[in-house]
């Protein structure tokens, strides 16, 4: 079983608008309400690729119920603790050009007893878990190393983690070892605290993180690719151009990829081809964080992946 640990979801609303303009009001006949923050977009994700999923987190309010109703739909165990404050809600704006505008709320604060009740639950999922996935900011109340202590747990159960968080809470959760980040350029230059202007720059952080104790350091490029590090090596995925849609999303829909992958006891070469199809294939639709297995297939044949220098 694969559980997802969604610790600050959303309710993530699209607005498409023809040409986003600052103070201007947008009249908008195109827009979209779905089940989000990062990790339940990887969850959703799963489910499309055909795996057994169990989102755990904290949910409070009408927009948790919207949330529980979304993942009955979906076929997603909801085994989230109940809080006394709203979930959040998320916006992006898309305009025709692609440029996308995103406002995103920090969340409810949560307190300790539900803290504690969540704690108890995780230990117990990660009886019969074979990999965790955790993605996304922490809400207020979880201190800066709650992913930390996760990945403290799971390592006692010998259970892998895959990370896809920035920040503060990303810098501490390293020293713990999770099995794979998946920072953006961005959050790894943020990281780092310099500009990465090259690729060499970018692999010789993801080495640094490689050699700081991750197993896998997935850097996601966008329309450019990706690069992975581990114990084999330092690797490029080279994707397809195609003509993007919504890129929201993509780099959840990389994580789940690469988790439904590993879980299926690929290789780690198969599972970067996998999670960068997965990565294109979102960018491909309107929905953000959903992938057509099709279109994965599809997009899988023309993804290559070479050596980018041996460490
Ligand atoms: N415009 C795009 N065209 C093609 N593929 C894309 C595009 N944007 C993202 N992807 C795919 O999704 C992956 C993750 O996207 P990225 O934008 O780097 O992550 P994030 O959403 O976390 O910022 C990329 O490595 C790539 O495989
Ligand atoms: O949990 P965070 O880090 O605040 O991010 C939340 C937002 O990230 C998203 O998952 C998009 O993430 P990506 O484009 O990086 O994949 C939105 O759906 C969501 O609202």
């Amino acid at each position: 079983m694969i559980t997802t640990v969604v610790l600050n979801p959303a309710i993530d609303v699209r607005y498409s608008i023809d040409r986003f303009e600052l103070n201007k009001s947008h009249r908008c006949t195109h827009y979209q309400k779905t089940a989000g923050g990062k990790g339940l977009n990887v969850s959703r994700v799963l489910r499309i690729l055909g795996d057994d999923v169990r989102a755990t987190g904290f949910l409070g309010g009408n927009s948790g119920e919207f949330i529980a109703g979304e993942l009955h739909r979906l076929a997603i165990e909801n085994r989230f603790v109940r809080i006394d404050e709203e979930t959040r809600t998320c916006i992006a704006i898309l305009s025709k050009d692609l440029t996308q505008t995103e406002i995103l709320e920090s969340g409810p604060f949560i307190k300790k007893e539900f803290v504690d009740q969540f704690l108890t639950l995780y230990r117990k999922l990660l009886d019969d878990t074979t990999v965790i996935s955790a993605s996304g900011s922490l809400p207020r109340g979880l201190e800066d190393d709650f992913y930390s202590l996760l990945i403290e747990e799971a390592h006692k159960k010998r259970v892998k983690f895959v990370l896809d968080t920035s920040g503060l809470p990303l810098k501490k959760a390293i020293q713990a070892r999770p099995f794979l980040i998946k920072p953006n350029q961005t959050e790894l230059e943020q990281l780092c605290g310099k500009k990465l202007s090259s690729e060499e720059d970018v692999i010789q952080q993801a080495c640094e993180l490689y050699f700081a104790g991750v197993e896998n350091v997935l850097v996601s490029l966008g329309a450019a690719g990706a690069i992975l590090v581990n114990r084999e090596g330092v690797f490029k995925a080279r994707i397809p151009k195609i003509q993007a849609i919504n890129p929201v999303g993509s780099g959840d829909s990389m994580v789940a990829g690469f988790v439904h992958a590993i879980s299926a006891h690929s290789d780690w070469e198969h599972a970067l081809r996998y999670a960068c199809a997965c990565g294109v294939a979102n960018a491909m639709e309107e929905e953000t964080g959903k992938v057509n297995a099709e279109t994965v297939r599809e997009v899988l044949k023309k993804i290559d992946v070479f050596g980018a220098v041996s460490k």
